[in-house]
């Protein structure tokens, strides 16, 4: 395969930190995960970060992570759900990399949030109840996911079968 990054994007819950760490494991590439740069980095967690300084913050120490990752060659990166909501990102991302696109609807999202043990790095986004806010941001966001990605998976699959999916998308489009 060519030098290439692999981004993992979607909405919060559908899994790309999970898989990210596993499909680093299957196509021997190193990972990284944006949220966990910026917790490292900062020596704060997400929630801490938002509680001094604001939500416009952490979108700056995204960017500032995503630029430096686009430094090394042959990651698989995990980004955070709102990694779409500057444009300059998915610039970046576009022009550095292919992107992987786990989608999946509020049910499911809900579901999977729904007994979180990883608050503390997802802190609520608005001020709305946590089933509105879901909605309302998979609404807003779900058009950029989907616009700016080279592949789409559902994630409402078996961690296994998406593994399978996204290596088959590998090997047929991006091993020369
Ligand atoms: N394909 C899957 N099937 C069932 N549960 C999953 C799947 N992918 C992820 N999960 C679970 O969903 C939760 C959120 O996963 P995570 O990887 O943190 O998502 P993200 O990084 O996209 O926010 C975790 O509890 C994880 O174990
Ligand atoms: O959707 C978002 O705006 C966010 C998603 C989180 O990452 P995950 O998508 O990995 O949960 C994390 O970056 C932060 O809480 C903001
Ligand atoms: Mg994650």
């Amino acid at each position: 395969m060519n030098p290439i990054i692999l981004y993992l994007i979607g909405m919060k819950g559908t899994g790309k930190s999970t898989i990210c760490k596993k499909l680093s494991n299957k196509i021997n590439y190193f990972y990284l995960d944006i949220d966990e740069c910026i917790i490292k980095l900062y020596r704060k967690n997400i929630s801490e970060i938002i509680k001094n300084n604001n939500w416009k913050k952490f979108r700056y120490y995204e960017n500032f992570v995503l630029k430096i990752i686009n430094n090394i060659k042959n990651i698989i990166v995990s980004t955070g759900g709102g990694i779409i909501l500057l444009n300059k990102n998915n610039y970046y991302m576009n022009n550095n990399g292919k992107i992987i696109y786990l989608y999946a609807n509020s049910k499911l999202i809900l579901k999977r949030l729904k007994n979180d043990k990883n608050l503390k790095q997802r802190p609520k986004l608005t001020k709305k109840p946590f089933k509105e806010e879901i909605i309302e941001i998979l609404k807003k966001r779900k058009n950029k996911y989907d616009k700016i990605s080279n592949y789409k998976i559902s994630s409402n699959l078996s961690i296994i079968k998406i593994l399978k999916n996204i290596c088959s998308y590998i090997l047929h489009n991006l091993i020369k």
